[in-house]
């Protein structure tokens, strides 16, 4: 069901992310530990955590996040932290994702963050995904973007042909090296690259796709999140969209 966003002619992409991201927090309650996204649109959801706990509508959050980055905001904000040694069950995590398929399968990972989301979010009793409505993809991989996948520096270029190789009878796809701001190769949290898959065609079956790149030695974690999102919540020109597993 979609319910109206407000009369406003046209709404920016940072403002409906805004909207997801502030309609997810309504899932949050006091007391719980909660799993903090990250990117442009789960930056949102964590200032309104702290805005709330600093009003002292929500009391008790426990926040474990998904990046460094997200880390720094949350001690900004005040929201207190653990990790997933000491809370090894989290009742919620709010992020958001690069594309969602109708079965809300997803693409994560364009901001460089998969493994610790996988991780965080692979823990959680729910996960709420917060998007605005560009992010709706029929199949995964078909807008053409990019399926990042995290791989040790060691013989990086090793790794990316055989990721190549793995598409090359079916969908087949091009992998390239991710580059930061530098020149040099983006470094992840976890001190390893991002190689870039761009398919031409349909994946195929995730499940088979997954298995398959996870086998190959070099690989660390791939940015489909299949079967993981209980709730994705969708902010567009014609109001919020709700969609339960
Ligand atoms: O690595 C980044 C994360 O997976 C993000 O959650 C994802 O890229 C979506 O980011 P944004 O909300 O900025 O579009």
């Amino acid at each position: 069901m979609v319910s109206p966003i407000s009369s406003s002619p046209v709404l920016t992409q940072d403002e409906l992310k805004k909207i997801a991201a502030y309609k997810a927090v309504d899932y949050v309650e006091s007391g719980m530990v909660l799993g903090l996204g990250t990117g442009s649109t789960a930056y949102y959801a964590v200032n309104r955590i702290g805005e709330l706990l600093k009003q002292g509508k929500l009391t008790n959050i426990i926040g474990i996040p998904t990046s460094k980055k997200t880390e720094e905001q949350a001690i900004s904000l005040g929201i207190p932290l653990s990790d997933l040694d000491t809370h090894p069950v989290l009742d919620l995590a709010i992020d958001g994702a690069d594309e969602v398929d109708t079965y809300l399968n997803l693409v994560k990972g364009r901001g460089g963050s998969l493994l610790r989301e996988k991780m965080v979010e692979g823990a959680c009793k729910k996960f709420v995904v917060i998007v605005d409505e560009s992010k709706m993809v029929k199949t995964l991989g078909g807008s053409g973007l990019a399926m990042p996948v995290e791989i040790v520096p060691f013989c990086w270029n090793f790794t990316a042909k055989r990721l190549e190789r793995l598409f090359s009878d079916a969908a087949g796809c091009v992998a390239k090296l991710r580059v930061g701001d530098t020149g040099k190769p983006f470094m992840t949290d976890n001190m390893n690259y991002i190689v870039d898959l761009y398919f031409k065609g349909e994946m195929g079956d995730l499940k088979v796709v997954s298995d398959e790149i996870l086998r190959l030695a070099g690989v660390v974690e791939h940015g489909m999140f299949i079967d993981m999102a209980t709730t994705v919540i969708v902010a567009g020109e014609c109001g919020i969209t709700v969609k339960n597993k």
